[in-house]
């Protein structure tokens, strides 16, 4: 696992923008997963800056959402699909029907969730799958467990994520208790993965998934399974990195 540190969010964000950018160079028709949060939102911006000056060109990418909040329909503010359109794909020319975010209010949950994962393998598979975490080291909405679906899957939100998310909703009732989620295979089938994390409230997570022990009460330590998984975080999401498990990690600031 590659970790770049970085000063703060905003080279964070153009870091992962650059290499967004230069995988899309590489393969115009590029498969990309996509991440909702806080954490993207700056990466978006330069993605859609650099769309602006002509230095990408979205109209042959496909992109498929980790996530969607069960019971939000896509005109629902707090839904994921209201989220990217409007931070990101109504700024950029990516074709509609290249889209993909998971139904939450599909009426056969399951069969939303088979047909999800079946579209994704007709696309050929995610070439690279930006990722956020949560707090408790959930990727997606793939929560801490006894044990984590390995495929596109409903899930129920535990009280850790409920209590992080319910600053976008009125209260904490509001939040939605299950979402589908693209499970941790799904996430680990794609061909390069990074993870962005930045701030204080991610530093406990972080030195979690790098300490090198699988567990899935941090679904996020999966990664270092990955052949090419990069993190790229802040100085803050990286203060609680033992010296020991830095020297073993390729560290750029
Ligand atoms: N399902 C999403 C995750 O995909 C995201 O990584 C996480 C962190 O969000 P933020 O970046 O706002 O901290 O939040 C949600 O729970």
């Amino acid at each position: 696992m590659r970790v770049i540190i970085t000063v703060d969010y905003k080279e964070m964000s153009k870091k992962a923008a650059e290499i967004v950018k230069r995988q899309i160079k590489e393969r115009p028709n590029t498969v990309l997963g996509l991440a909702t949060g806080s954490t993207p939102l700056g990466m978006y911006k330069y993605l859609i800056e650099m769309y602006k000056k002509g230095e990408i060109d979205f109209s042959n990418v496909i992109t498929f959402n980790l996530d969607e909040y069960v019971g939000l329909s896509a005109e629902h503010p707090q839904s994921y699909h209201y989220f990217m359109f409007h931070n990101f794909f109504h700024h950029i020319n990516i074709k509609k029907e290249n889209i993909h975010i998971p139904n939450g209010v599909a009426l056969d949950l399951e069969e939303e969730c088979s047909r999800y994962e079946e579209e994704i393998e007709k696309a050929g598979g995610i070439d690279l799958q930006i990722l956020g975490i949560g707090v408790n080291g959930h990727i997606g909405f793939n929560e801490p467990d006894e044990s984590i679906d390995t495929k596109t899957h409903v899930v129920t939100l535990t009280e850790d994520t409920i209590n992080a998310n319910k600053r976008f909703f009125k209260s904490a009732d509001e939040v939605p208790k299950k979402a589908i989620t693209m499970g941790l295979g799904s996430i680990m089938k794609a061909k390069k993965i990074v993870l962005l994390a930045s701030g204080k409230n991610k530093a406990k997570a972080i030195k979690e998934t790098i300490k090198g022990q699988l567990t899935t009460k941090v679904p996020s330590t999966v990664l270092t399974l990955h052949p090419d998984a990069t993190i790229i975080i802040d100085k803050e999401a990286a203060s609680l990195i033992p010296d020991e498990d830095l020297k073993e990690i390729e560290v750029i600031v």
